[in-house]
């Protein structure tokens, strides 16, 4: 098991975090423009995929053209370097699924 994942602060999350994204709080969120909701389901499963492979899972806000992506470490009540990492995997995918971002 794990140790605990380190809480971040927001500046240190911010110059973390991925193009596109933003920090809000505790939250990392972004916002992708994926044109319809066939492909916006398409973008929902490889970030389910995702979530599962690291074990850590966003909040999603699943739309018809857009994918809401919101991240915390619920366990910690803030941020941590497991919420950066699915960010930056999330972006590493976005671009086979989606027209933008809209940070
Ligand atoms: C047991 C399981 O690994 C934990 O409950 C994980 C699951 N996914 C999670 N996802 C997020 N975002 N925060 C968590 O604290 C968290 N905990």
């Amino acid at each position: 098991m794990g140790a605990d994942p380190r809480r971040l602060s927001a500046a240190d999350a911010a110059a973390q975090i991925p193009a596109g994204w933003r920090v809000d709080g505790d939250v990392l969120r972004a916002d992708y423009r994926t044109g319809s909701m066939v492909r916006g389901l398409a973008f929902v499963q490889a970030i389910v995929d995702a979530a599962e492979a690291a074990g850590h899972h966003p909040d999603l806000d699943f739309r018809y053209g857009t994918v809401g992506v919101a991240l915390t470490t619920h366990d910690v009540g803030g941020l941590t370097e497991l919420d950066v990492a699915l960010a930056r995997r999330i972006a590493e995918l976005a671009p086979g699924y989606t027209n933008s971002t809209s940070a």
